[in-house]
């Protein structure tokens, strides 16, 4: 089930060159959303890494999470908590914790929140995200949580085998898997 599953990420994912002055390709993962096939099958694939840790809600970090965390909360029948980057748009107005995410691929240091009210102290939280390459969205997101963090499922793994073994990062891929 899993190996078309992979099959069909391999196949629907390119490497785009964005042109001058950028010197580096982008990931270009919109093939994936395109393909019904993945979109049915990602959800329970991914929510298979941790199922059997009984996650009580899902958090994802905008914006590529927002489109896949529900996929993810959906097959587990949990629900979903959005996990904002300031200044990404307007201020949200409900009280919200905050967590610094240590520098990214991009070089970054950036914040993310979550609406305080919508996780309880006894929540056992599955973060979910499209691709880990340094792990600091899964990092800045345990900060956040706490003990009530369970691990990371991804679709795209890039994190040295430390920080995923650390961060209890699992994927469907690894970076080495992609064309
Ligand atoms: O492991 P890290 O170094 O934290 O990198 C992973 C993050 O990078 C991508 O986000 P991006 O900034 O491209 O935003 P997107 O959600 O809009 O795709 C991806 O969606 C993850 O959130």
């Amino acid at each position: 089930m899993n190996d078309d599953l992979r099959d069909r990420l391999r196949r629907a994912f390119r490497w785009t060159n964005p042109g001058p002055p950028a010197d580096y390709l982008v990931s270009d993962r919109s093939g994936w959303w395109r393909d019904p096939a993945i979109l049915d099958g990602l959800g329970p694939a991914l929510a298979d890494f941790f199922r059997d840790d009984r996650p009580t809600v899902v958090v994802s970090p905008e914006v590529t999470g927002f489109l896949l965390g529900p996929l993810v909360a959906r097959s587990l029948g949990v629900g979903f908590v959005e996990a904002y980057r300031a200044g990404a748009r307007r201020a949200i107005a409900e009280p919200m914790i905050w967590a610094e995410v240590p520098a990214d691929h991009r070089g970054e240091i950036q914040h993310l929140g979550v609406r305080r009210e919508l996780l309880a102290a006894d929540d056992r939280v599955l973060v979910v995200d499209d691709w880990a390459s340094t792990g600091a969205q899964a990092r800045g997101l345990r900060t956040l949580l706490g003990d009530r963090y369970l691990g990371t499922a991804v679709i795209v793994d890039e994190c040295p085998p430390a920080v995923t073994a650390e961060l209890t990062i699992r994927s469907l891929l690894t970076g080495e898997d992609l064309p």
